[in-house]
Parts: structure tokens; sequence; C-alpha cells
């Protein structure tokens, strides 16, 4: 096995939450043995000591990992989220670390959009109510209040990747798509964009939220927006919980204002699946209500597990930093004659200088230097001929430099 400034087995991984085995395989195969997995989130105490043991830890949504649990974990060397959303992740102070986070941007996009669509159906035709009447013996053959999709107008908040594969089904479906973004977004298909929220509110049969959680989403659904939607339209939400106030939500439904909501999100979701759900939302009518498993399919899970564990293992292998959601991207080619230094420091004025003294200073030849920078954090990546021992001392050195955050070595 190639030679790293720091063995493969003495890399920590902590895989929580029962993350697809794929990732484990893929940190196996890459040569990586020293892996603590559980099926489970951890509680915050034990969960900040796992981590500050660990060098690389992969999670999903329900681990809170907070600027303090950056702040005690030295070795730390990278995150991975084995999901889309990443706001359970202080990514400013993973960055302050010099910690890259890495997430999956695509791999459940498709299941979110076939429940969302499968939902606009089941809260169309009431399902939900005819489904538990059933179970306990009743019979309610009934066309009242039951209505087809086709024809329906269907109005996508974010319009990112969900939302657009909502539009694309949707209209597969008959389904006329309005969207609201607020960034310019390509329609597909006959989607067509609309100038407001409230506008897209007003116009729809069913509301579908596909937003991420961010100070500009939160509580971005409450009574003055339940208000302004149709009388009896329908409210998915499969986005966060903090987007939707979700008691103002129960009264609308209760008013017979919305007639009906499927909600797969919630502002406090249970730790794990022996904690008890609590939610305004239960026992209400035509009230589809999902554990969050959006994203929870054994085709999704499979993909997120390869694609996060090989993003995790191509930064600590080589340093790349491709798609990472808080950090310099760099994606950098195999070093095969050269050894590559990596230097992450704060971005201050005179950084490169300093490092590039030094080279000269030792008398190296740099063979290849990639620099980027993105917010607080500036990446350097130098790859030498040196020998081993030239190349520990100028790690060493580059460590030295004030307002270094991390360097590390790979043969
Ligand atoms: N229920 C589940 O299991 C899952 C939930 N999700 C959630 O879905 C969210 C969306 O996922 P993607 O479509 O992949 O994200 P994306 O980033 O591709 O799309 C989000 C879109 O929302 C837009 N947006 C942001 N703020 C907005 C605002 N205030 N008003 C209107 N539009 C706004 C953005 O411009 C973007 O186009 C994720 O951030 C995650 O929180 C994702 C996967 C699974
Ligand atoms: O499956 C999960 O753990 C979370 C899915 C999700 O919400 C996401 O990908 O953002």
């Amino acid at each position: 096995m190639k030679k790293t400034s720091f063995p493969k087995q003495d890399i920590k991984v902590l895989l929580l939450e029962g993350v697809s085995r794929t990732a484990l395989d893929t940190f196996r195969s890459a040569g990586y043995t020293n892996i603590e997995f559980h099926e489970k989130s951890l509680p915050e105490a034990e969960l900040a000591k796992a981590v500050a043991s660990a060098h690389i830890v992969g999670i999903r949504s329900r681990s809170n990992l907070t600027a303090e649990m950056f702040q005690n974990s030295r070795r730390l060397m990278a995150v991975g989220a084995f999901c889309i959303g990443t706001n359970q992740i202080a990514l400013d102070a993973a960055q302050a670390r010099g910690i890259p986070v890495f997430n999956a941007p695509y791999s459940n996009t498709r299941s979110v959009a076939e429940l969302v669509v499968a939902e606009a159906i089941m809260l169309m035709r009431r399902i939900p109510e005819k489904d538990k009447q059933c179970h306990v013996g009743g019979w309610s053959k009934s066309a009242v209040g039951s209505f087809e999709v086709r024809g329906k107008t269907l109005g996508i908040v974010g319009y990112g990747h969900i939302g657009t594969q909502v539009g694309v089904l949707a209209e597969s479906l008959g389904m006329r798509v309005i969207y609201y973004d607020i960034e310019t977004q390509l329609a597909l298909g006959n989607a067509q964009p609309v100038g407001s929220l409230h506008e897209l509110l007003g116009k729809s049969d069913i509301v579908t939220l596909h937003v991420p959680e961010t100070a500009g989403t939160q509580w971005m659904i409450g009574a003055p927006e339940l208000a302004a939607m149709k009388p009896g339209g329908l409210l998915i939400n499969a986005s966060r919980g903090t987007v939707v106030v979700i008691e103002a939500l129960a009264e609308a439904i209760k008013s017979g204002h919305v007639g009906g909501a499927a909600v797969d999100v919630f502002p406090v979701e249970p730790k794990g699946n022996a904690e008890a759900f609590v939610s305004p939302l239960q026992n209400l009518p035509n009230v589809i209500l999902t554990p969050h498993i959006g994203g929870s399919t054994l085709e999704a899970q499979e993909n997120i597990g390869f694609e996060v564990a090989a993003k995790l293992v191509r930064y600590s292998d080589n340093g790349s930093t491709l798609s990472a959601v808080n950090f310099p991207e760099v994606s950098l080619p195999e070093h095969p004659r050269s050894r590559r230094l990596l230097h992450i420091h704060r971005n201050m004025p005179g950084m490169l200088t300093q490092i590039n003294n030094l080279f000269s200073d030792q008398a190296v030849n740099i063979d290849a230097q990639f620099l980027q920078t993105a917010g607080q954090v500036g990446y350097v990546v130098i790859d030498v001929s040196a020998s081993e021992e030239q190349a520990e001392t100028l790690k060493d050195r580059l460590a030295a430099i004030p307002g270094t955050l991390k360097t590390r070595l790979l043969y």
C-alpha cells in the first residue's frame, strides 16, 4: 500500500445513523479498517466524545454537530453528511477549524420527488381517511371530495433538484406546474415561474415545499401564508420542519381552509425509532404523516453511501475537496511522482508569500501548486520533489506559520 504520513489503519472513521453498508465497503476497499459503525445517532454528550476521537465522521440528519464539538475535535479532518441537508452541522465553525464537509446533493432527490407525487394523489382522493375507516371496519364508498390531479395546479416552492423533478413527474400526470424560487431557474417542461410566494399560494391546488433550511425559509409558511392558499388547498412539506409553523397548519386544517397535508419533516423530530413522536397534526382529517423518510429508499441510501464515502476517501487520500459545502473546492490530479503537502490556513494577506519563501529556503522544487480560498479559509496544495525527510521538515515548518489551521503530508 502507498505510504501516507498517517497510516490508514490509524485513521478513525466514525459512521452514525445506520448509513448504508456501501459506505463501509467504500472505506474498506480503500484500505480504511478503523471504522466505528452505529445504527443510530448518539446522545449529545456521547456524540461529542465520539467525534473528538475521530478523524472522519459520517452522519445523517439526526446528529447535530455543534461549533463546540468542532472546537474540541482537534483530530477531526473531514465530515460527511450522508444526505442533502447540512443544516444540522455548524458549517462555519467547521470551516474555521479547517474541516471540509461533504454531502450527497442528488442521490435521494428522485425518492423525495416520487413520494411527493404519490402524496399529491393520495390527498386529492382523501385516501388517509378512507384507509383509516377501512381498517376499523368502515366502508364509505363515495366520490365526494375526491378529485383527479389531472388538470390541477401544483405550486412548487424551491425549484431546485427536487422541485424540478416533482414538476416533471407532475406534468406527466397532466398537472399544471407553477413555481417560486428566489433564484432565476430554468423552467423544465411547461412549468411557469411566478413572481411571489403569495401569488403561488393563491393559484395552487397543491403546494409543495422544496427549500433548504435557512434564515430566509424559517417559518416561511405561517398563518398568513396558509390563509393565502386556495380554500381546500393541500400542502406537502418534505423539506425541513422549520419551514412551516406546524400549529398554524393544524389550525388551518381544523378550520377546513386547508384541505389536507402530507408532512415528512417536523420542527422537533425524535432522535431515534424508540422515542415517541408527538405533533399537533396527529389525528387530523386527510393528513399523511411520515417519519422523515422522503429520501429513505434502498436505492437512495446505497447511492449516498458510495457517493459521500468516496468523497471522504478522495479527500483523505488525495486532498481533493470538490463539492465540499463549506470549503475551498480543489479537484486534484494524482501525484504519483511527488509528495503532496496540504496547508489549510486562515484566509489572510501574505500567507502565500510565507509559504513560497519557505520552499525557496529549503531549496525544494515545487512540481505543482493549487490555491483556493473560500470565506475565512485558504487551502494550498503543493506537490514537491523531495525526500521523505525533507517533506516531513516542510510539513513541520508549514505548521509553524501563524494562521495555519491544519497541515497534512500525502506520500
Ligand atoms: N424529506 C427528506 O427526506 C429530504 C429532505 N430534503 C430537503 O429538501 C431540501 C431541498 O432539496 P434540493 O431540491 O435537493 O435542494 P436544492 O438546493 O437543489 O433546491 C433548493 C431550492 O430552493 C430555493 N430557495 C432557497 N431559499 C428559498 C426561498 N426563501 N424561497 C424560495 N426558494 C428558495 C433555492 O434557490 C433552490 O433552487 C433540502 O435542503 C433538504 O432540506 C432533501 C432530501 C431528503
Ligand atoms: O435520510 C436522512 O437521514 C435525511 C434526508 C434528508 O432530509 C436530506 O437528505 O436532507
